[in-house]
């Protein structure tokens, strides 16, 4: 049973309580694919950009995955929760780069927040991005730091700490952030155990971005790899 196998037994079971024929099947199908696919890849590629212009934190990363993944051998799913150093390494990468720089909601009622008063209907931006660079937030907040959550090793990335919400938080956050974080993390930490990076021509990848629902790289990552295992 896969995901499309289940939809199509609760259409056929009549059981969802509510209109569900072929076309919600697919509708639903396309929003996954919409919000799944650019979001995880561009985070990918912010990642391994940052990486690359901090050779200390490659060579961080590929001693960590090394000791617990080996070098004749590849990263797999069960090793990611023994990889902390590359969990905080996505971290920091998502807080600097979250690539959707803006929540966007809607007030269902009239409320008030922070003493400021938000009437129903009223649009809402969030604006992820400038939160995760606050320096009333993060020490040094341009600066890519995987180390810092050594220090506050449970500020998590979830939604409950409002300081780093690249998922946004609560009913309307992202439900594929499970999905995304282990993808993240396992292509990052492929590439990275198994290549070693440079840019052709030397200097420091450019970090420009392009401003969009999805934040992504101005400009194509252009790096060269080398292959380093065994
Ligand atoms: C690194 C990758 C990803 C990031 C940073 C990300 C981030 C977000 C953000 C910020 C939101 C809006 C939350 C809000 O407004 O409070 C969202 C919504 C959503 N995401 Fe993701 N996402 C990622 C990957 C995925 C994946 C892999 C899937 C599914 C396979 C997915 C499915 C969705 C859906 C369906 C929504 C809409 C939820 C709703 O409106 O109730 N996302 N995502």
């Amino acid at each position: 049973m896969d995901f499309v196998d289940t939809l199509m037994s609760i259409m056929e079971s009549g059981e969802a309580g509510f209109e569900f024929d072929r076309r919600n099947v697919k509708a639903v199908l396309l929003d996954l694919l919409v919000a799944g696919l650019d979001t995880s890849a561009t985070a990918m590629e912010w990642t391994l950009s940052e990486v690359i212009n901090h050779p200390s934190v490659t060579k961080k990363l590929q001693i960590e995955i090394e000791e617990t993944v080996g070098k004749n051998q590849l990263v797999d799913e069960s090793h990611l929760p023994h990889l902390k150093y590359l969990d905080y390494v996505v971290r920091e990468s998502l807080r600097l780069h979250p690539v959707g720089p803006l929540l966007i909601h809607e007030s269902m009622e009239d409320c008030e927040v922070n003493g400021l008063h938000i009437p129903k209907k009223a649009r809402v931006l969030v604006n992820v991005w400038a939160i995760g660079r606050d320096p009333n937030v993060w020490a040094d907040p341009e600066r890519f730091w995987p180390d810092r959550f050594v220090e506050s090793p449970n500020v998590d990335l979830r939604g409950r700490d409002f300081q780093l919400i690249p998922f946004g938080s609560g009913r309307r956050g992202c439900p594929g952030m499970q999905l995304a974080l282990t993808i993240v993390q396992l292509v990052v930490a492929q590439l990275v155990h198994c290549f070693d990076w440079e840019i052709p021509g030397g200097g420091d990848v450019d970090m420009a971005e392009e401003f969009g629902l999805v934040t992504g790289r101005a400009k194509h990552l252009m790096v060269r790899p080398t292959y380093r295992l065994n």
